[in-house]
């Protein structure tokens, strides 16, 4: 057995959860961590990097990594896919005039990672040009030949993972809906194959936080623990 499949018994026996948060700057991201942990919510600042907070909800240990969403640093969301088991999506519901940007930014995530993650599990060197062909890569950077289970099964990346979009700062006037939103991100246009749930919230007020976190945790525990 590989080491990388050691290492993921070990992490799914303790019941470990890898989620990402992203989404534009200022969509609240940052306090909806901080309001889940029971943490102080007043003073916030914009990340520029990543905060990683570990939380124990349920019988899960949560990983939670807050990335920072400003333009200039939305290039670097990809370094943190790996092994992302949730992905929460967090809109400003009030912020109208970015919802077309926020929009695009999702699509464009989840059609990114469809783009670089082309794995070819154990392919020989003429099996891999001819995949190269089929798929026009010129720069042959996107496509990786593989030799083991163990790097195909890691280089799933996001393609699995269970998507939760917040619809975040229903508390201020003129928010639009979960509803609303899940129209203007076109949301029934994600991949079939995609797990995804919108819930409404405010990290203010606290409502509905606990019933986004339910249905991730629910919807990760039934794809990854099932033979437990
Ligand atoms: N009214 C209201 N304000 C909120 C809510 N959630 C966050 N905010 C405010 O929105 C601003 C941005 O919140 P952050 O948590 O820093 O946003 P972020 O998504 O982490 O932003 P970046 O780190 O720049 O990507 C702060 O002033 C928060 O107090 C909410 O539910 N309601
Ligand atoms: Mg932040």
């Amino acid at each position: 057995m590989g080491l990388l499949s050691i290492i993921r018994k070990i992490k799914r026996k303790e019941k470990e959860m890898r989620i990402l948060m992203v989404g534009l700057d200022n969509s609240g991201k940052t306090t909806i961590v901080l309001k889940i942990n029971g943490e102080d919510t007043s003073i916030i600042s914009p990340t520029l990097g990543f905060n990683i907070k570990t939380i124990t909800y349920n019988k899960y240990t949560l990983n939670i990594w807050d990335v920072g969403g400003q333009r200039t640093i939305r290039s670097y969301w990809r370094n943190y896919f790996e092994q992302t088991d949730g992905l929460v999506w967090v809109v400003d519901s009030s912020d109208l005039r970015r919802l077309d940007d926020c929009q695009f930014e999702l699509h464009n995530l989840l059609k990114e990672e469809a783009d670089y993650a082309i794995f070819c599990c154990g392919a020989d060197a003429t099996q891999m040009s001819y995949v190269r062909k089929m798929v026009k890569d010129p720069l042959q950077l996107s496509i990786s030949n593989v030799k083991s289970e163990d790097r195909c099964n890691n280089g799933h990346r996001l393609s699995g993972a269970s998507l939760l979009i917040l619809a975040n700062k229903q508390d201020i006037q003129g928010a639009l809906s979960p509803h609303e939103i899940a129209k203007v991100l076109n949301l029934e246009g994600l991949d079939k194959t995609r797990h995804w749930e919108i819930v409404g919230c405010s990290a203010y007020t606290g409502a509905g936080l606990l019933e986004g976190f339910d249905w991730l945790v629910q919807d990760i525990a039934s794809r990854i623990y099932m033979l437990d």
